[in-house]
């Protein structure tokens, strides 16, 4: 196995996995943490999925510990650690708790911290991380439920998280190319830095910082890293190609969106747009017992066949703020997220086998109470969300879409990419 991975989210893990699958790494994702009997062998890549973002530090250093044994008990060469391209995490961690305890468990004295994802906007200049054209902390991550994301200085963002030194390498030196930017990663190590924050603009930097740190112990950082990382290992792998479409088991179509990201929100309003049949989650009335999973599974099961659901909990960031200082912020994320995961075993249930979920906690929540434990890699829907078929458990095509991943009319288009198994030669 060329790389194990942890990634704190499951979202996360797919955009990573789809990464690692399209650079031509045979790859797998495992959802929580893999049980003795899970078969790894053949994979070039594994990415083990946490929910560990929004935890309290101990537990997800702690959890990621344990899938970094697991991973290296199943032949890891080299450990990853992926969090999220907008660095989602809180003055408490988990991003600077996790790296520390994956670089001492690796043996590390150096590691990079790289998050960035040129396809989809997220690039590092002189520490300071971009979403588009603005700043972090000018970007909808600032209304993050979970994660506010209000310092865009990524050193300063870190440095707040760990007592290890934070440093960072910029782009002019990484344009010099790989032999300038291993001598400036060497000056770092000697100056006592043990994470270097690293700038990327664009692909052409993520393939220099891959051949650079491909034999370092731990990388950590967001899916983009892994397209550099996988080029300067695909010649130790067997050719693997990806998938453009995916065979997909006979049944009912539904989405989930628990995400309350802009791009999100506006994929809702365009499928509601287009006729979809939708159904808000009310998380007041849940609370009073005027809604519940039941009834909005009920709702669903009775639309027509071959329509597609969906169902949402998505409020804009005002709507979000009154909701959470009415229930408190886990509170009310957490009903939320047990009511969309309980929603789906009921459709599972009744036959719904093609799903798409929106929102990297939901996800995680939402998998877990289905049983899904092992998936393979599809197509690429849009940059970081491909479709994935689960390999344990029942069988279902699920689409885990980061909240803020994918085009407007993702809702609408994703279904394309699959087509009936009996069409699979
Ligand atoms: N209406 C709502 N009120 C309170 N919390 C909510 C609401 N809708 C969603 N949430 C919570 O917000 C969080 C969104 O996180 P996540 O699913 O990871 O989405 P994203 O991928 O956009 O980060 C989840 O914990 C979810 O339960
Ligand atoms: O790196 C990214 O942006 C994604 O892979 C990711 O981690 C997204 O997390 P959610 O927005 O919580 O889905």
């Amino acid at each position: 196995m060329l790389i194990g991975a942890v990634a704190d989210d499951i979202t996360g893990a797919t955009d990573l996995c789809l990464m690692l699958s399209r650079s031509g790494l045979k790859t797998r994702q495992v959802i929580g943490l893999p049980g003795p009997q899970m078969d790894l062998s053949g994979a070039d890549a594994v990415v083990v999925a946490l929910k560990s973002r929004t935890i309290p530090a101990a537990d997800a250093v702690e959890m990621s510990l344990q899938a970094a044994k697991a991973l290296r008990a199943a032949g890891a060469q080299r450990l990853m650690f992926k969090y999220c391209s907008t660095f989602d995490s809180t003055d408490e961690g988990n991003i600077g708790p996790v790296t520390e305890a994956l670089m001492e468990f690796t043996g590390a004295t150096l590691t990079i911290a790289c998050p960035a994802f040129p396809a989809t906007g997220r690039t590092v200049y002189k520490g300071h991380l971009f979403v588009g054209d603005r700043l972090l902390s000018e970007s909808p991550l600032k209304d993050h439920p979970l994660t506010p994301m209000r310092d865009p200085d990524l050193v300063r963002v870190l440095g707040r998280q760990t007592a290890l030194k934070v440093g960072s390498i910029d782009v002019t030196t990484i344009r010099q190319g790989e032999a300038a930017l291993r001598k400036a990663l060497e000056a770092a190590r000697a100056a006592g830095t043990r994470i270097v924050v690293t700038d990327t603009i664009d692909e052409s930097d993520l393939m220099t910082l891959g051949a650079a740190c491909a034999e370092m112990p731990l990388i950590t950082g967001g899916s983009g890293i892994g397209l550099g990382l996988a080029a300067a290992l695909r010649d130790q792998s067997d050719a693997h190609s990806a998938p453009d479409r995916m065979p997909a088991p006979e049944g009912r179509c539904a989405i989930l969106a628990g995400s309350c990201s802009v791009a999100t929100r506006g994929q809702i309003a365009a499928a509601q747009a287009a006729g979809l049949p939708s159904r808000a989650l009310d998380v007041e009335a849940l609370t009073e017992g005027r809604q519940s999973a039941d009834e909005i599974a009920d709702w669903a099961i009775a639309q027509p066949a071959d329509s597609t659901p969906l169902i949402y909990s998505s409020a804009d960031p005002a709507q979000l703020s009154k909701i959470q200082s009415r229930l408190g912020r886990d509170a009310s994320g957490a009903l939320v997220e047990d009511t969309l995961a309980a929603v789906a075993e009921r459709l599972r249930d009744a036959g719904f086998t093609r799903m798409l979920i929106a929102g990297g906690e939901t996800s995680g929540a939402v998998t877990t109470a289905l049983g899904v434990r092992l998936l393979d890699i599809g197509p690429e829907i849009d940059p970081g969300v491909p479709w994935t078929m689960s390999l344990s458990g029942p069988r279902l095509a699920l689409a885990l879409k980061s909240g803020n991943f994918g085009a407007e009319d993702f809702f609408l288009k994703a279904w394309d990419l699959l087509e009936p198994e009996a069409e699979h030669v």
